[in-house]
């Protein structure tokens, strides 16, 4: 069955949001928080270790319900039950998207194409194991007979945002290994790494599904070469290892047959930290610490898949943020966790949430005249209150926020934990209620200051509280946005599992790069021709 291709704005639950949203427009939060005691408990879930507040919100019983509507409408049930059986929902690649098999327990059942592939990624997960455990304990030398004390992964976009934010993220459960990422084409990047680096003791990934891309390629090569300046070509096989669907042209680069950890076409890009793409991840953090990654977000796959709308965590935050996008008109959505640890976090969404869902085409391949990809963006708090805030507390754009906390520290500083949250508890609640002119008043602010300490308040934001991050938790907390975008998809009527938007600059790249150093000339308009003349003349 292939996914419905039902135009949103034009069902009866869209129409009646919009008369809604004109009759909830000017609504106050604090004002549905004073008619309503229960509200924070009626407009949040609790599901194993986290806690969901989405009470912040301009919303009410019957924003709900009307969203509801909107899912059952687009038929979203029908859709979820099409990507979790295999159906090639990413119908412009011919694909189906199955990234839930990778973390599903042994004995389930995932088909594509008739074919269970369950087995298939279990014989992959075993590999990342002994892999993992062959390198972390030192059993494995690299060609001096030296244990490997560094891991360099070599990939870009999916093949590195996962890997890199995760290992960041866990770094409090890292082993002794110190892995770095290389991902930019830009020379300075990869050098900057190698100067750190011990050919004799360092153990490369290449990360690549389709193994053609220039910045890897490029970044690969660059690397072996350096290393081929201290050893031999048989050396690389102790030394190089890659991970793709391409096999052909990793053997090609000269990758040894064994050191290749396969992945599938049915793994997209941005969703394939949870296949050999994690290789990186397991090393550093070893395979047990890896496997309670994919545990947790096989958690998160479970709620979303038997959990009804109205307690679905995933399916909640993608209609609400379709509420302010699609009829509030805002445009951006910010996502502050309350850890350092998450640094790279909103980084790492950026790519999941807007070259999946940056499409201006429907379904039906027909021009869509409504929004669809909200653009992301965030850094950790308490930093980003002193940085970005200001705009979100007293400018003119509505910026819904995620607010991402945990109750406990992983090194036990209770004061420092204590302070943290009270900043990630203080900014939702400010943000809602902001701060009246009587409030100024009562401060004794100078009568010509007091418009500017005026906060408006209502700035919506939800509250992802969860125990304690750990892999398991991190697992669900990344599934739990893959899903939300998934439904979001869903209900722009969208492909969100493409990505052509990134071909165009590719394609214009490689002609330009030959017109550097020849007499090609492609035709450009006068702004490119002077860049590239100013280039060429100053290079
Ligand atoms: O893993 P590959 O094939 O090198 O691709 C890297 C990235 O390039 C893209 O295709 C486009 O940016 C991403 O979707 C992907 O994650």
């Amino acid at each position: 069955m292939a996914l419905p291709t039902v135009n949103p704005t034009t069902t009866n639950a869209w129409k009646k949001l919009q008369a809604h949203f004109e009759d909830l427009k000017n609504t106050q939060m604090k004002d549905l928080f004073a008619q309503d005691a229960e509200r924070a408990n009626k407009k949040s879930i609790k599901w194993d270790d986290f806690y969901v507040d989405f009470s912040k919100n301009i919303i009410t019983k019957e924003t709900l319900s009307l969203l509801l509507e909107l899912a059952e409408d687009v038929k979203l049930k029908e859709a979820i039950v099409s990507q979790f059986a295999g159906e090639k929902i990413n119908k412009t690649e011919d694909r189906a998207v199955l990234h839930t098999a990778l973390r599903a327990p042994k004995n389930a059942q995932f088909f594509v194409d008739g074919e269970n592939v369950m087995p298939e990624v279990y014989e992959v997960r075993e590999k990342i194991k002994s892999f993992t455990d062959k390198v972390v304990s030192g059993k494995l030398k690299g060609y001096t007979g030296k244990a490997f004390t560094h891991v360099v992964n070599i990939g870009i976009g999916g093949s590195d945002l996962g890997p890199a934010m995760v290992v960041d993220a866990l770094q409090y459960y890292k082993n002794q290994l110190t892995t770095y990422f290389v991902s930019n084409v830009d020379g300075d990047h990869v050098n900057e790494i190698i100067k750190k680096l011990d050919p004799e003791t360092t153990l490369f990934v290449i990360v690549s599904k389709t193994f053609t891309t220039q910045e890897t390629l490029s970044n690969a090569n660059t690397i072996k070469s350096w290393f081929l300046q201290s050893a031999t070509r048989a050396d690389i096989a102790k030394h190089f290892v890659a991970v793709s669907t391409n096999l052909e042209k990793v053997k090609d680069f000269g990758i040894d047959a064994n050191n290749i950890f396969p992945m599938w076409d049915w793994v997209g890009g941005r969703f394939s930290l949870w296949s050999a793409v994690g290789l990186s991840i397991s090393l550093s953090v070893g395979y047990q610490n890896y496997s309670n990654l994919l545990l947790g977000a096989n958690k998160m796959d479970e709620h979303f898949k038997t959990t009804s709308f109205e307690s679905n965590i995933p399916v909640i935050l993608a209609l609400i943020s379709i509420w302010y996008n699609n009829f509030f008109g805002a445009e951006t959505e910010a996502i502050i966790p309350y850890s350092q640890y998450l640094n790279q976090f909103a980084t790492y969404l950026q790519q999941g949430i807007m070259e999946s869902n940056g499409k201006s085409v429907d379904r039906n391949g027909k021009p869509i005249n409504y929004q669809t990809g909200t653009i992301i963006w965030g850094e950790p708090g308490t930093n980003s209150q002193h940085a970005f805030f200001q705009l979100i507390h007293q400018g003119t754009k509505l910026i819904p926020a995620d607010f991402i906390g945990f109750t406990q520290s992983l090194h036990g500083n209770r004061e420092h934990h204590d302070k943290l949250t009270s900043n990630f508890l203080a900014q939702t609640e400010a943000l809602m209620n902001g701060k009246t002119k009587e409030e100024v008043i009562a401060e004794g602010t100078k009568a010509n200051i007091i418009p500017f300490k005026i906060f408006e308040g209502n700035k919506p934001t939800n509250t992802i509280f969860v125990k304690k991050l750990t892999p398991e938790s991190l697992g669900k907390l990344i599934a739990m946005y893959e899903h939300k975008i998934f439904v979001q998809g869903i209900v722009w009527n969208i492909f969100s599992y493409d990505q052509f938007g990134v071909e165009l600059g590719k394609q214009l790249a490689s002609k330009i790069l030959k017109e550097f150093d020849s007499n090609e000339n492609f035709p450009h308009d006068s702004s490119t021709k002077n860049l590239l003349k100013f280039y060429k003349n100053s290079k």
